[in-house]
């Protein structure tokens, strides 16, 4: 009952619409005195065309600017997908109607005080710690038998099977992106695909940003890398606030409505020995609207061991990383204690 009681009073959207004044620990440190909302440039962000991908007469157009789109930025739109406009706004609608509903009925999936698989609001790993300004579901997808089906929404009724048919797709549409990220780099286009394995791990975060009153020193999401082998993120189809840093600068995410934004997570950057870049970013708050996102990570088997692949390692590049299993259970630790934990696995 005390890790009940601790949610309801902790929810983001309960304290927005309350109007009550965010507690300190969502203040965001070291800013740099600036405001966080300031204008910042859009990014020209590539976008990728599956079925220009597939087909034999543009593949090698495309393969390039996937490989340009991940070594300059780590992430891109990605078009044709096979995902219908109106599939993609299903899965916003379900989304948005699970936090629409009160409280109480949020609150049957509500996650456990040490645990991060449920409903609740952002997971406290450290006293100096700053909180995001966010509500989650978070909810384990692959493999199947370790699904916690108590925590995947009855309501609204086609929920559970949108998410299942939703993220099939994508685990399709990985396989495909590690082969073509491989051949990218004239690997044998398995390589990645190996390392990733037969049993990855699939999470899902739908993201729920209330409007926040004071998004100068707020963040939604504060600056991070994900811990995946590769990201989807389904994007709010209205309201911004995903940003990137490249070269210590931020940059705005374009919103594409029919188009699913990937970035690579740390553990491609590993096995692409750094070509590959696992790019650091952040959500920004607004006064005025809510911003709903569902983002999907693709995370290898925890037993694989992820490593540089061998054609990348040369006398003029040696390997950069370290060999890793598990790496989550390694993300998790660094981020408690405030680093950046791809530093962790760096040689
Ligand atoms: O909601 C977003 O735009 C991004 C969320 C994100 O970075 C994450 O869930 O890791
Ligand atoms: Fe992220």
């Amino acid at each position: 009952m005390a890790a009940m009681a601790e949610l309801i009073s902790n929810s983001v959207q309960e304290m927005a619409t309350n109007g009550q004044e965010p507690p300190v620990k969502y203040f965001s440190k070291g800013n740099d005195g600036g405001v966080l909302d300031a204008p910042v440039p859009l990014i020209e962000i590539p976008v990728v065309d599956l079925g220009l991908l597939t087909s034999p007469s543009t593949s090698a157009q495309e393969l390039e600017k996937l490989k340009l789109a991940l070594s300059s930025w780590g992430c891109f739109q990605v078009i044709n997908h096979g995902m219908t406009s109106s599939f993609l706004d299903k899965i916003r609608e379900v989304s948005k109607q699970f936090f629409a509903f009160p409280m109480e009925e949020k609150q049957k999936y509500s996650r456990e005080a040490d645990s991060i698989e449920g409903y609740g609001n952002d997971m406290i790993l450290s006293d100096h710690q700053t909180v995001d300004w966010t509500d989650r579901l978070y909810l384990t997808i692959s493999p199947e038998d370790q699904r916690k089906i108590k925590f995947w929404p009855e309501n609204p009724k086609d929920f559970r099977e949108t998410l299942h048919e939703y993220t099939v797709k994508l685990q399709e549409t990985n396989d495909f992106l590690l082969r073509a990220m491989a051949r990218s780099l004239n690997l044998e286009e398995s390589c990645f695909l190996n390392q990733y394995g037969e049993q990855p791990l699939v999470t899902a975060r739908f993201n729920f940003y209330p409007p926040c009153p004071r998004p100068d020193r707020i963040l939604g999401v504060k600056p991070h890398a994900d811990a995946s082998a590769v990201t989807f993120l389904l994007q709010d189809k209205e309201v911004e606030g995903l940003q990137f840093l490249k070269d210590n600068e931020w940059f705005r995410v374009p919103i594409i409505p029919h188009a699913l934004l990937v970035n690579v997570g740390d553990q491609v950057e590993i096995m692409s020995n750094g070509i590959f870049k696992s790019p650091v970013h952040r959500v920004v708050t607004n006064t005025e609207r809510e911003r709903n996102t569902l983002a999907v990570f693709c995370i290898p088997e925890s037993d694989n061991e992820i490593k540089p692949a061998d054609q990348l390692i040369s006398e003029t590049r040696p390997s950069l990383y370290k060999k890793v299993k598990d790496y989550v259970s390694i993300y998790f630790q660094y981020y408690q204690q405030g680093k950046r934990p791809i530093e962790a696995v760096k040689i």
